[in-house]
């Protein structure tokens, strides 16, 4: 594998013949690097496989304690992992499920399990996200149904407490100007009334319905409304027009008395990889104070 760290114009260069439609797209700053893997080098026919594959070759070592996101990428990551696990090449490795089908996916997998406590030493974590702001690298978590026991709180602790953190998407979710739905946790008692608020906090732009327990409902949820395993009521707060930061989205809802909680996290330093039609495109949010004076970005690219 080469590594070049680049200057910005080797970067564009690279990017136009690469990757066209990303080369002016991403946008690079000081704490962001960015790596563009080749289809080449990785030996699964879908690209998000390849890049469920590539997260658990890269990231997950021999005796680490590993969070296991739910998702569609996610479960291929699980039972990759479980299979390296069982070839040898990895050893050691314990899961820290964040949902009941992860755990059922990694329990099929054979890889041996614990559950999160607080304070729980987590050394790497991958997950899904619904989508992940462009430049910000903040995610969206919990916009599917949730299964079973799934817990958005508890999802949101585990990868906060990760030493490393990976999202695997694919490239439609990572943009800018996002729109969609926001879940938010609400306690269930005065529901109506944190709803009202919210609907008042983002008038015009978004819309406040309550989820479902089951099937379709109205905007109040209709008479089986989603109750979590904390007791909350889940709120889907539906952008209809793009959201300029998801960062003041998150900062207005910790204001509302009776929120509990969202699907927004933003936890650096934090990697996504992301399958697009031309590879992998690997990009790194690196915590504000790391590397001060590192160049704007590293390409890596793969030898065929
Ligand atoms: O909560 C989530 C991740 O923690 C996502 O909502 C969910 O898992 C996405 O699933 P998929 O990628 O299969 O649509």
């Amino acid at each position: 594998m080469a590594s070049v760290a680049s200057s910005s114009s080797f970067f564009s260069a690279l990017t136009r013949s690469h990757i066209p439609q990303w080369g002016n797209r991403i946008k690079t700053t000081k704490s962001n690097f960015l790596r563009i893997l080749t289809r080449s080098c990785l030996d699964d026919s879908s690209s998000l496989s390849q890049a469920a594959q590539y997260t658990v070759n890269t990231y997950v070592k021999s005796g680490m304690v590993v969070g296991l996101g739910s998702g569609q990428a996610a479960g291929i990551a699980i039972r990759h992992l479980g299979q390296q696990l069982r070839t040898g090449a990895l050893k050691d490795v314990v899961g820290i499920p964040m949902s009941v089908t992860s755990a059922s996916e990694a329990a099929k997998a054979g890889i041996p399990l614990d559950s999160y406590q607080e304070g729980s030493q987590i050394d790497f974590a991958f997950d899904d996200a619904d989508v992940i702001e462009e430049g910000s690298f903040i995610a969206v978590i919990g916009r599917r149904k949730l299964h079973g026991e799934e817990s958005i709180l508890e999802k949101k602790s585990i990868l906060n407490a990760a030493s490393k953190l990976v999202f695997i998407i694919e490239e439609n979710q990572y943009k800018g100007g996002l729109e969609g739905s926001i879940p938010v946790l609400v306690q269930s008692l005065n529901w109506l009334e944190t709803a009202e608020e919210i609907d008042d906090m983002f008038l015009g732009d978004a819309e406040v319905w309550r989820r479902p327990s089951i099937g379709q409902a109205g905007p109040l949820g209709g008479d089986f409304p989603l109750v979590t395993k904390e007791g909350h009521n889940l709120l889907d707060v539906i952008f209809t027009s793009p959201i300029e930061s998801l960062a003041k989205v998150a900062e207005n809802l910790d204001t509302v008395k009776g929120v509990s909680g969202h699907g927004i996290i933003s936890k650096f330093p934090c990697t996504v990889v992301i399958a697009s039609q031309n590879g992998l495109i690997v990009v790194d949010k690196l915590a504000e104070k790391e590397e001060p004076n590192s160049p704007s970005y590293k390409m890596e690219k793969c030898k065929e």
